[in-house]
């Protein structure tokens, strides 16, 4: 089976490299943002013309919270125009897609888990440009599968993991870290593996869907959690504040419910916890 990753050298993209050891039976193609340029429709038709591809993931995205909402117009041509890009030619060369989208299509005004069909409304404008590319795929395409997943982080890329771990290895360091939101990191490496597994046993289920890890904190819960795992607890003055700073918004619950996926795609989904003691004890 031949398979199509946009955005290979994202975090995403990267987790998806190293879980392929698992999936021989696949052919990955990778394609980074300089080879395929996913805002290009033109490139895009071509890519799929020439590959004859039977997958795509699109790991493609633009995911600066903070800065989108200077750069609406870049954020929309990425995870907007893009998707549909990728969507359109998905329906020309008869590819089945998996596309990634984020709990920040939500308010967080809701006061338990959100499912699939909760009211979507994006309170800041990274959220509603993937809002958008959702939609656009929904109107272009049949044979998708759009994963919403939450608070990703891995040894790859830029990620809240990383530069917690980064900080720690600063003189005096005191970090203040926001109790207000509540949602559920996730593991790159496990949404990757959840992907190719979808591709690798030929799911056809086709919808919208939640996966994240299970359970739920605050992001001073996951910043506590990186530290104790990685035994510096002791070399950082961590602090639980809601001083923090941000231009965007975010949602202030955006945990995830994960029946959907359970029941439909049968997959197995660990608790955030484990996920994240696993990768440090690994690392
Ligand atoms: N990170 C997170 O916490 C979460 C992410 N998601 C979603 O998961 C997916 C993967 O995210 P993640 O891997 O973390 O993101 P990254 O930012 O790490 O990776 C995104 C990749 O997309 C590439 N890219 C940007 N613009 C284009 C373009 N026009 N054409 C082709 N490629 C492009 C980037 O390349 P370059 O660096 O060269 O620009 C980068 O390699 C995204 O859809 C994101 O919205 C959902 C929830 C949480
Ligand atoms: C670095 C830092 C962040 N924070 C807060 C800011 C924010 O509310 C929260 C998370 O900050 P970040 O900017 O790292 O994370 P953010 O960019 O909001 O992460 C999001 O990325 C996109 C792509 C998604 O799709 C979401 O699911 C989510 O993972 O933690 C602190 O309170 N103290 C700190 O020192």
């Amino acid at each position: 089976m031949k398979v199509l990753v946009t955005g290979a050298n994202g975090q995403l993209g990267q987790c998806i490299k190293k879980q392929a050891s698992n999936f021989s039976e696949l052919e990955l193609h990778y394609f980074s943002s300089v080879n395929l340029n996913i805002t290009d429709a033109e490139k895009v038709t071509e890519a799929f013309k020439e590959g004859n591809y039977d997958w795509c993931i699109n790991c493609a995205a633009y995911t600066n919270v903070e800065k989108a909402e200077s750069e609406e117009k870049k954020s929309f041509s990425v995870n907007a125009e893009g998707a549909k890009n990728i969507a359109k030619a998905c329906a020309e060369f008869g590819v089945k897609l998996i596309h990634i989208s984020t709990d920040y299509v939500f308010d967080g005004e809701k006061n338990s888990a959100y499912v699939e069909e909760d009211q979507v409304n994006p309170i800041n404008v990274y959220g509603a440009s993937k809002l958008k590319g959702e939609e656009y795929i929904q109107q272009n395409l049949a044979e998708y599968f759009i994963l919403r997943t939450s608070w990703l982080y891995s040894e790859f890329g830029h990620n809240f993991f990383n530069t917690m771990l980064r900080k720690a290895n600063e003189e005096n360091c005191v970090l203040k870290i926001t109790t207000e939101q509540k949602g559920t990191p996730t593991n790159a490496n496990d949404l990757a593996f959840a992907a190719l597994q979808i591709v690798s046993e030929q799911k056809t289920a086709y919808g919208v869907y939640h996966f994240s890890n299970e359970g739920e904190a605050t992001w001073y819960d996951f910043a506590k959690a990186i530290f104790t795992n990685a035994n510096k607890l002791n070399d950082v003055e961590l602090i639980a504040s809601n001083e923090y700073k941000t231009i965007a918004k975010r949602p202030n619950n955006s945990v995830l419910s994960k029946e959907r996926v359970k029941h439909k795609l049968q997959l197995d989904i660990p608790s955030w916890e484990e996920s994240l003691a696993n990768l440090q004890n690994n690392l």
